[in-house]
């Protein structure tokens, strides 16, 4: 089976210009088949803040109402998803900007109102990995953003963990996948101000355990589960950890089967 890396790098990496570099250029270094998946949740924030609105938070999730999906749809999909591509093309790796609707790659449904009305939040229903493939083997690079489409014609906001473990499931039935989460600390910390404390290994019971002691907080919560959810559905290897996760020496998670 060949291999792939599916890697997630989070938005408050990309806001920091030499970290991002940093990362960049070491995913520019990676030989093989290639995926990245990025997130901007904090730009998009800020953006919307500078034009007068308010953003609303639930455990790391946001409820996106229409102009906070307009600004989305401008922030992930245009300003930090055409950049990175230019940086990479700046790298010589070839790459291509996608969101959901793009290839119809990330089919989603809006997510059900229960207890919390998310907005246009979609929940990914399927991946086209057929076009996914087609890409990689002509030498392609995707970079998706965190916006899915649906079959009614829309554009939902969806967890750029969740479109990176999606993505990773779906192709690891074709290929032997590596699921990559890139972001600001070293992995899952066992105290979140110490950058040493990292937890090098964690499996389902620890995972249950690390909830119940609210070792775990915030985007953690919806990034474990993710993590968790790839592993069960056969994704190969999933790890975390900051910009320098794709070196080999470097102090990171990785998440075990059960
Ligand atoms: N135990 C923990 N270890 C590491 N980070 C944690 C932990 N608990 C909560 N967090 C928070 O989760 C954040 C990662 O989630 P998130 O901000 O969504 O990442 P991303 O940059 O990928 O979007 C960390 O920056 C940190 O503030
Ligand atoms: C539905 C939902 O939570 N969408 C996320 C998508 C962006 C994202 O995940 O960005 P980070 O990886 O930088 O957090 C959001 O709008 O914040």
């Amino acid at each position: 089976m060949k291999q792939l890396k599916v890697i997630k790098i989070g938005g408050k990496l990309i806001e920091d210009e030499g970290k991002l570099a940093d990362f960049l250029n070491d995913f520019a270094k990676l030989k093989g088949p290639k995926i990245l998946v990025h997130g901007g949740g904090n730009m998009a924030t800020e953006i919307a803040g500078k034009l007068g609105y308010e953003t609303k938070m639930v455990d790391g999730r946001r409820i996106t109402d229409e102009n906070s999906m307009a600004v989305i749809t401008m922030v992930y999909g245009g300003l930090i998803n055409k950049n990175i591509v230019a940086k990479l093309q700046n790298r010589n790796v070839n790459a291509i900007g996608l969101c959901g609707a793009d290839g119809k790659a990330i089919v989603s449904k809006k997510r059900p109102v229960k207890e919390i009305d998310f907005g246009f939040v979609g929940d990914i229903e399927n991946i086209n990995s057929e076009f996914i493939l087609n890409l990689l083997e002509q030498g392609i690079t995707p970079v998706f953003s965190a916006i899915s489409y649906s079959e009614t014609g829309e554009l939902f906001n969806t967890n750029a963990d969740s479109v990176a473990s999606e993505i990773a499931v779906a192709m690891s039935k074709e290929m032997e996948t590596e699921l990559l989460y890139c972001f600001e600390k070293k992995g899952v910390l066992a105290d979140i101000d110490n950058e040493t404390s990292i937890i090098e290994k964690i499996d389902a019971e620890e995972y249950q355990s690390l909830l119940e002691q609210k070792v775990i907080s915030d985007g953690m919560l919806p990034k474990l589960h993710n993590c968790f959810q790839a592993i069960e559905k056969g994704v190969q290897t999933v790890r975390l950890g900051d910009m320098h996760l794709l070196r080999p020496e470097s102090k990171h998670t990785k998440i075990l089967s059960s």
